[in-house]
């Protein structure tokens, strides 16, 4: 993914400046920035649900921006989105929630398909026994996983997660950071993990893109961008976040 010259603004507000980034094919690229520095509304616009002002996203070297609705379509099959909230439906299982965007997206996919990778991806997740479950019958973590089995059922090149750790114990944390770990490498995924918390950061992160001010002011290794910071707001973000 290549993002060039990115610009958004809603009235006086300049959230993106002129943002450049890139995601190299297998990597975790961790995206890290203050509340409200507008990486909701980064991810926004690489989904197609917010429209920049300016600049450029090719997307496996195809340009993603202003795509007719069916080519956009075909796009975000590709892209995998993991909502903070898991965004599971209440009202449905575990298996009717997994079954539900490969029934949806997938024509003529076969009973046998369904299950195959329902239980493909509840193995994947280590909820196996789960799968008659509701939704309101999990716990915080158990839900994370459930909506990542949900997004990876699709079998997405890229995976978008937006805060996977926010309002999860530390323990529950370092799991999930495991998993982000695990999708990459048993999925054969590209990720950009947004987080503020730079305990996900170190552990899931190949690199790190600092947003200050609307653009992305370091981006590095975390040894390369945190320790010895010079920038005054990369070192204070780091002296402020990290428990050691
Ligand atoms: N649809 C919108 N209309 C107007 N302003 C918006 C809209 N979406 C976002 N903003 C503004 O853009 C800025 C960045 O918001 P954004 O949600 O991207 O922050 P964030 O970095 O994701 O924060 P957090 O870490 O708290 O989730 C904020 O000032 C927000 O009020």
């Amino acid at each position: 993914m290549e993002i060039r010259g990115l610009y958004k603004s809603f009235d006086d507000n300049h959230v993106l400046r002129g943002v450049d980034l890139d995601l190299y094919k297998g990597e975790n690229l961790v995206v890290l920035g203050k509340s409200g520095t507008g990486k909701s509304v980064l991810i926004k616009i690489l989904v197609g649900l917010l429209t920049p002002d300016k600049g450029e996203v090719k997307i496996f070297g195809k340009n993603a921006l202003g795509l007719p609705i069916k080519e956009l379509n075909q796009l975000r099959l590709r892209i995998g989105f993991s909502f903070q909230a898991s965004a599971l439906y209440d009202s449905m299982t575990v298996r009717e929630n997994l079954e539900f965007p490969l029934v949806r997206n997938v024509k003529n996919i076969s009973r046998k398909e369904v299950d195959r990778r329902v239980e493909e991806l509840l193995e994947a997740v280590a909820l196996p026994k789960t799968v008659n479950q509701m939704p309101s019958e999990l716990s915080g973590g158990q839900k994370k996983r459930i909506g990542i089995a949900r997004t990876l059922i699709l079998y997405p090149e890229i995976m978008l997660y937006d805060e996977p750790t926010a309002g999860l114990d530390p323990v529950t944390c370092i799991e999930i950071n495991n998993l982000i770990n695990q999708v990459q490498e048993q999925f054969n995924t590209s990720s950009i993990v947004i987080t503020h918390d730079l305990a996900c950061a170190k552990q899931t992160g190949d690199r790190m893109a600092v947003l200050i001010n609307g653009q992305f002011t370091a981006v590095g290794s975390f040894t390369d961008v945190f320790e010895g910071a010079e920038d005054p707001q990369v070192k204070a973000f780091y002296d402020y976040n990290f428990i050691k």
